[in-house]
């Protein structure tokens, strides 16, 4: 360390803490060297030099490549707050003697005065001395020609030097190409959306202009597990980072973030509009390299995750071009990042922040090809589906250890956290983990714990206990978590200094690489999963507490995850998710927005998702490792889906109906490969003939059938109500109908009525069953045969109408084949051939002539006479009974 400049940073902290200001120190110092008395003079008698627009890149320029040191930051702070403000346990202050640096972070005239540089000096900046990574990556970038975004040429050999400080400092050996293309785009100063497959390596993208520049990156981002994940990520890898949430406690992180001393600043949407001046003088000081929009489908109604603050972020646009802030050359580039976004998404994201004419599409193949998908049916949500569905996932995690005693659960008693028996980790939370009284309120518990006496104390502890744990399971009941705030911690902010890079973690040369030729893949694939945890996806938080307890009973290690739990409960999962102490998280969507955990084996969706978009997000957190990984759906392919209670617009509750109906086609395939349904979703040509390892690759499409006689039938019976046939008309004479009923059904036929005609009047389908006739609606949907005759949407054709090639086919020669492969609903309904014995097959039964006749004439037979005068009189003409004894009434007489 030089003593020169050592000596300057203890002048230029004295004369910020007499009260000048820092951009006149500096150009003081500069001229006349580090004398106390000298640079007063200067700054007092000298020519007057505003700071304002000293070019900031020619600071930055000179100063990155010389002195971007580490900086510790200790705050005031600590864990032992109900609710944190920051988490400050990342930090590792060296004890060194304070100092001022005198790069470009300091460059800055603080937007909270000097005031506020000179008490933090005093009270909470340390130095780490230059040994952080920061100053390795500076020094190592000096040797690139200019440092500065502006200045930076695209050259060749640009993407070398950014490769060789990745291997040094990530232990990646190189970008991807579309990382490339993403970092040109902002080396060129444009705005650029960046659609790329979940875990194929976004943040970099984001990640290196900082690392280049020595400007700050602002990473907007909508959770706090997800800025925190991100931050620790970062600091593990040299890079200083903080977050801020929407509650600011604290705002010492704050003012830190916006006098430049963190390179990366992770905020949620609705603090950067609350940051907008601050953030601009930022932008003048320091210098902004990029704003990064991640999770960017948040943007839009479209989408699967709307936030509507996200939609206010074009406010970036306006606020930090060249033609409204004078010191800026070029418009601080855009960078808007997701792994899932359709066509429409994409095309609102544009639109809806502002993003230029001149955006930069960079679009990868959403195709993850180590992921195994698979669709099974299961009645979900009871206990014996829970036995049937999970058992081989509880042998995976339960058999090593036979013979150990099974995990029990232990409820989150605050006497508890501070048991010896705790974990370190554990321990190490367990007074931030003291519940408020609100978390109390909505304790759901659903914890495993690893300590068995813990966990029988908690039991028999009781009453307290459960009976809290039974009133928050009631609360829970049928709640969902469809919008997840930001603040899903119990912390709003936290800072993250760069510590110097260890051993590399990742950048494994094991993983698969998509090339293979296809046996070789086979091969490799069809080996066992590896170890890892899994994920289970649920719909109602009710279900993460069910389903988590009952692994914990099975001996898994288990935890619920679920925004209604008390916040310190949900840190502590992520973080023992992420120290691999937990085999299993059963969690409703309120989980995992860009989790980077590389061993993920399984992603269990239990239960329909909502959108195929979301679907495809958590799947995504599988096999980040590139090793082979499951995602199974396991849904009730015999229930149409319904969508989750939230609010919605009209517009919304369309998309919505939309996006649920695309997801209930996935389930029902049986015939295209699974990953190719899904990338083609998203508006990708699959290039490849198939995935090779989903369900429908595996076991192959079912036989086709030739369905014509019952695809004819079905058309004619559709045609006959809307005029357009004359085949069946003749046959419901002898049927009364009520006017209202015959009214209604004359009006929109919906599928139901449709095939009950079908049973009444066509004695072979008098036991095909609506499941069976619900899959040969779609199909003859597919084909344009039909369409919906309501103006609503729903997830299943509903009021099938026909359409012109749907009467031409009515028409057409009835010697051809209709050759198709049946839907899983088909083959599930042939598969369980119902008898009349459940109740409602019994009241499907009434539809067949030659059932209801043998049923009537039983009835008859063992009915003792009863007064039924108004009956008897009145037959309710609203029921097929009624109908019949007005018929049979009307015979007689
Ligand atoms: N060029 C690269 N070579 C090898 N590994 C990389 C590369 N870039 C990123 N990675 C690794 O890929 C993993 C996933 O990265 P990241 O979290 O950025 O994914 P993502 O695309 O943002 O995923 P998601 O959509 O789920 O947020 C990280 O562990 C990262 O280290
Ligand atoms: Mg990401």
């Amino acid at each position: 360390m030089d003593s020169n400049n050592v000596y300057s940073d203890q002048v230029i902290a004295e004369l910020i803490e007499m009260g000048f200001e820092f951009s006149a120190v500096t150009e003081a110092i500069e001229v006349v060297g580090p004398s106390l008395d000298d640079a007063i003079e200067f700054i007092l008698n000298g020519p007057h030099r505003t700071s304002r627009g000293a070019s900031s890149n020619s600071k930055c320029s000179t100063s990155t490549g010389k002195a971007l040191g580490k900086t510790a930051l200790i705050s005031s702070h600590s864990l032992d707050q109900m609710r944190q403000s920051s988490i400050t346990e990342h930090l590792q202050p060296v004890g060194r003697s304070k100092r001022i640096r005198t790069n470009s972070v300091y460059n800055a005239v603080s937007p909270y005065g000097s005031e506020m540089l000179s008490g933090h000096l005093e009270e909470q900046v340390l130095s780490f001395s230059g040994e952080g990574c920061n100053l390795k990556a500076a020094s190592e970038l000096s040797a690139l020609p200019v440092c500065c975004q502006q200045e930076l040429e695209i050259g060749k050999d640009w993407v070398q030097r950014v490769n060789s400080l990745l291997h040094k400092h990530f232990g990646i050996l190189s970008l991807k190409s579309f990382q490339k293309e993403a970092l040109s785009a902002w080396l060129a100063h444009q705005d650029c959306l960046v659609l790329a497959a979940t875990g194929s390596g976004k943040s970099l993208c984001f990640q290196v202009p900082a690392l280049l520049t020595g400007k700050v990156v602002v990473v907007i981002s909508p959770l706090i597990s997800l800025m925190h994940d991100q931050c620790l990520k970062l600091a593990k890898h040299g890079v200083s980072a903080c977050f801020l949430g929407s509650g600011q406690p604290d705002s010492s992180v704050e003012q830190k973030a916006m006098s430049g001393m963190y390179e990366i600043i992770y905020v949620c949407p609705e603090t950067v509009l609350r940051l907008i001046k601050p953030l601009q003088r930022l932008a003048e000081n320091r210098g902004i390299a990029l704003f990064a929009i991640d999770e960017v489908h948040c943007v839009s109604k479209w989408g699967h995750d709307f936030r509507p603050d996200y939609r206010r972020l074009s406010v970036l646009r306006e606020n930090f071009s060249a033609s409204s802030l004078k010191f800026l050359e070029f418009d601080i580039p855009i960078m808007a990042l997701t792994a899932t976004a359709t066509i429409r998404v994409r095309e609102d994201i544009l639109h809806s922040l502002c993003m230029s004419k001149e955006t930069k599409i960079v679009l990868t193949s959403f195709f993850r090809s180590n992921l195994r998908f698979s669709v099974k049916h299961s009645r979900t949500s009871s206990p014996s589906s829970y036995e049937k569905d999970l058992s081989e996932l509880i042998d995976v995690y339960t058999k090593s250890k036979v013979g150990e005693k099974k995990q029990k659960i232990f409820s989150q008693d605050l006497d508890d956290a501070s048991d010896d028996s705790t974990s370190s980790a554990d321990r190490s939370l367990s007074e931030a983990d003291r519940m408020s009284p609100s978390d109390v309120e909505n304790n759901g518990d659903g914890y495993s714990g690893e300590n068995d006496d813990e966990a029988n104390s908690s039991q028999e502890n009781g009453s307290a206990a459960s009976k809290q744990r039974q009133m928050s399971v009631e609360y829970l009941e049928n709640e969902v978590d469809l919008f997840q705030s930001v603040d899903d911690w119990d912390v709003s902010c936290g800072e993250f200094s760069g510590q110097p890079p260890t051993e590399h973690t990742f950048g494994s040369s094991e993983t698969l690489d998509p090339s293979m030729k296809l046996d070789e893949r086979l091969t490799l694939l069809k080996g066992p999963l590896e170890q890892g945890p899994t994920i289970i996806y649920v719909p109602t938080r009710k279900e993460t507490l069910n389903i988590a307890k009952y692994l914990c009973r099975c001996g898994v290690k288990a935890a619920a995850y679920n925004a209604k739990l008390p916040k310190s409960h949900l840190r502590r999962v992520h973080k023992e998710f992420h120290d691999n102490a937990l085999q299993v998280v059963v969690a409703t969507i309120a989980f995992g927005m860009g989790i980077d955990k590389l061993n993920v084996r399984r992603i269990i969706h239990y239960g329909w998702p909502q959108s195929l978009e979301a679907y495809y997000q958590e799947a995504g957190r599988a096999g980040r490792d590139g090793k082979l990984a499951d995602c199974i759906l396991y849904a009730n392919l015999s229930r149409v889906p319904t969508l989750l209670p939230s609010q919605r617009s009209e517009d919304q509750t369309k998309q919505a109906y939309k996006m649920l109906s695309d997801c209930f086609r996935y389930g029902m395939n049986t015939t295209c490969c699974r990953a190719k349904t899904l990338v083609e979703y998203f508006g990708e040509d699959f290039c490849h003939q198939s995935c090779i390892l989903c369900d429908v690759c595996v076991n192959g499409p079912p036989e086709k059938q030739n369905l014509k006689a019952e695809a004819d039938t079905f058309m004619h019976v559709i045609a006959a109500h809307y005029g357009k046939s004359s085949f069946v008309d003749d046959l419901y004479d002898d049927v009364i109908y009520s006017a209202v009923e015959q009214q209604r059904f004359m009006n929109k036929p919906n599928l139901r009525m449709l095939v009950s005609r079908i049973r009444e009047q066509f004695q072979k389908f008098a036991a095909t069953d609506l499941l069976w006739w619900r899959g040969l609606a779609r199909i003859m949907e597919d084909k344009g045969y039909i369409r919906e005759g309501d103006d609503r949407i729903h997830v299943q054709i509903k009021f099938p109408k026909p359409t012109k090639l749907g009467l031409e086919f009515l028409q057409s020669t009835t010697e051809q084949t209709f050759d198709v492969y049946p839907q899983a609903d088909m083959l599930l309904s042939t598969r369980n051939p119902k008898s009349y014995s459940t109740f409602s097959e019994w009241g499907k039964g009434w539809a067949d002539p030659e059932i209801r006749r043998q049923r009537l004439e039983r009835r008859r037979s063992q009915r003792k006479p009863r007064k039924r005068k108004s009956r008897k009189h009145q037959p309710n003409m609203k029921t097929v009974r009624g109908r019949l004894a007005a018929k049979l009434s009307i015979q007689k007489r």
